[in-house]
């Protein structure tokens, strides 16, 4: 897990050769990946008692207890290769050339028909439960009791260990299950062409994060979502657009959400059924397990085990914030039902990189303000509150573990506190934290308005007066953007004085090197600021040209951001720096599908 700790150590992109599979040869047909499957969720957690063997079970019903549905995906017909995460294979140990073979192409676009043995011919959905901003919520069920709800077009189809470590697959748009709702269960290409690229961009950022293994679309399946017309400025969607659908599927070592732990706390905490408690106890240990068993000793008891979990899971999840604060992401829509219990970036629909630097930054409509870009910490506390909640049934008749329980929740927002300290600091090249300099920053920032990406690589390279600075400073004085009622168009001269006494006053303290033990050359900040502080970040606006050619078949700019987006701290070439190092365009600051969405599915 990264941490954002002393500048020294805050080397955020992972050291590829760990990634490297050792001198094994690479994994080239399904049969040779077949032999590494392993189902532990599916073995050691309860079936639905109700639920048909073959998986045929594609309408909405409630599911009452156990843990999984066994659910076949529907595959989308005449698939068609558009993407692989050729980093993610390699640290698979799959050779690249299965991304594009017949077998694995049909498993990964849904049809499970043919797998080889002991592969599973039927996949899984779980249930879970939903807390917005820490408050339980049922509406959203269509039965209004939580039991039709959870992975509505999420089906899990393999569990594997691979390079010694387990990890899940999952399609995202793999057809309907029981907690589908009614909807269709699928993906547009859209949406899943922006949650693959943001996965691998989000791990090259050294943010955790589930993953991307590969992007299939239908040449001949299509459904409608609502959208923006061209040059809309609408807050809503205006028309309804046709889409291909698409599955993408994500990797991790498991996809068990906070809001999943929920839904079996609040049986139990209801007596809902016999098994309920032990239902909860059997989902945490297995949580345990497939995300805690490095740092937490199986031979403790379970008592025990679960005041480590939640103080572990709060050094994940503050270290996780810190981190989407550093690289400018919101998430958008951060509910107890989108925050993976392993602590890493979950659900890329409603998210967005801040592009001009407003603490209110949301890009997705329907999420609202608690869930905006600087309000995450809140929000996070709010789900590490249900995560807690969750786990308390189980320590009732252990007071002082409870006890513990109690008070590691309570040290939520001093832990987030740090995290944020040292990642502000880290991103300042300094090794402590100055509040005064933060606050005016942040608050310049705002104001000017600048872009928060280009803003912290221009910084990273210690002008000596603000005029690079200004690369970042959005100043078109056009009325619209960022730029209306800013400093830029009100006070250009105030704005200059106050830039130019902050960046004195951050060059005295980086020359001075308080707390540092050896005081580091200006070269060694600046390097380690660089690697804090990425020059490309995955706009929307570079993503939305990148879906529409690939919806007419032509994935060469996925392809292209892929490859830009996976290298985010690296200088890369003129031509892509002329590219993707830029201030966004104004036409762009308030268009529908380019600065702002409602649907995200
Ligand atoms: N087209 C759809 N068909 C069926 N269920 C859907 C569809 N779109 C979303 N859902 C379900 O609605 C719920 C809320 O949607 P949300 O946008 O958070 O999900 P998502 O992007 O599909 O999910 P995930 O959190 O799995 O990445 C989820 O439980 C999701 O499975
Ligand atoms: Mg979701």
């Amino acid at each position: 897990m990264q941490h954002v700790t002393a500048p020294e150590q805050a080397s955020w992109p992972q050291d590829a050769s760990r990634e490297h599979p050792s001198e094994v040869a690479p994994i080239t047909t399904l049969d040779e990946l077949a032999e590494h499957a392993s189902y532990s969720l599916v073995e050691s957690l309860q079936c639905d008692p109700n639920a048909t063997e073959d998986g045929v079970d594609h309408a909405p019903r409630q599911v009452f207890s156990g843990h999984y549905v066994p659910v076949n995906p529907t595959p989308i017909p005449n698939p068609e290769y558009v993407a692989h995460s050729k980093t993610l294979f390699r640290e698979l140990g799959l050779d690249d050339s299965l991304a594009r073979s017949a077998d694995f192409m049909a498993l990964f676009s849904g049809d499970l028909t043919r797998v080889p043995h002991p592969m599973r011919k039927v996949g899984w959905a779980c249930g879970y439960a939903l807390s917005i901003y820490g408050n339980e919520f049922y509406q959203q069920c269509p039965f209004q009791t939580g039991n039709g709800y959870g992975d509505g077009r999420a089906v899990s189809v393999l569990e594997a260990v691979l390079n010694g470590k387990r990890r899940e697959m999952q399609l995202k748009g793999g057809g309907r299950t029981p907690y589908c709702r009614g909807a269709d269960g699928r993906a547009v290409l859209r949406s899943s062409v922006r949650e693959f690229l943001a996965q691998e961009h989000m791990h090259a950022l050294g943010v955790p994060t589930s993953r991307s293994l590969s992007l299939y679309v239908s040449k001949t399946e299509q459904v409608q979502r609502p959208w923006y017309s061209e040059g809309s400025h609408s807050e809503d969607p205006d028309i309804l657009v046709q889409n291909p659908v698409a599955i993408s599927t994500r990797v991790a070592p498991s996809f068990i959400r906070v809001g999943q732990l929920e839904l079996f706390a609040r049986r139990a905490r209801k007596q809902e059924h016999p098994r309920a408690m032990e239902e909860l106890e059997q989902l945490v240990l297995h949580l345990i397990d497939r995300e805690y068993s490095g740092e937490i000793d199986p031979a403790l008891g379970t008592g025990e085990k679960i005041v480590r979990l939640a103080r572990l899971f709060r050094g994940r999840l503050t270290s996780l914030i810190a981190n989407w604060i550093r690289v400018g992401y919101c998430q958008g829509n951060f509910n107890s039902d989108n925050c993976a219990a392993g602590g890493f970036t979950l659900d890329y629909g409603p998210f967005g990189f801040c592009d001009a630097f407003d603490p209110a930054f949301q890009p997705w409509t329907g999420g609202g303000q608690h869930f905006a870009f600087l309000n995450q910490p809140a929000a996070a506390e709010r789900n590490f509150h249900s995560f807690c909640s969750a786990l308390q049934p189980l320590l009732e008749s252990d007071h002082t573990r409870l006890k513990q329980l109690i008070d590691i929740e309570r040290g939520f927002s001093s832990a987030m506190q740090s995290e944020l300290e040292q990642m502000w600091a880290a991103k300042l090249g300094l090794s402590d934290f100055n509040e005064p300099l933060v606050r005016e920053l942040l608050s310049l920032m705002a104001h000017t308005p600048v872009d928060y990406t280009l803003f912290f690589r221009e910084l990273s390279a210690i002008p000596d007066d603000i005029t690079p600075l200004k690369n970042s400073f959005y100043t078109e004085a056009d009325g619209t953007g960022p730029v209306r009622n800013s400093m830029v168009a009100t006070d250009p001269e105030g704005m200059n004085k106050r830039w130019t006494e902050w960046l004195a006053q951050w060059h005295s303290l980086i020359d001075s090197g308080t707390g540092d033990a050896t005081p580091r050359s200006r070269e060694d900040i600046a390097r380690q600021m660089k690697r804090t502080n990425p020059k490309y970040s995955l706009r929307e606006w570079f993503v939305v040209p990148a879906y529409q050619q690939a919806m007419n078949g032509d994935y060469s700019r996925v392809h292209e951001l892929q490859d830009v987006m996976t290298q985010p701290y690296d200088e890369q070439s003129s031509v892509v720096e002329e590219k993707y190092y830029r201030l966004k365009p104004a036409q762009y600051f308030g268009a529908g599908g380019w600065s702002h969405y409602s649907c995200s599915s």
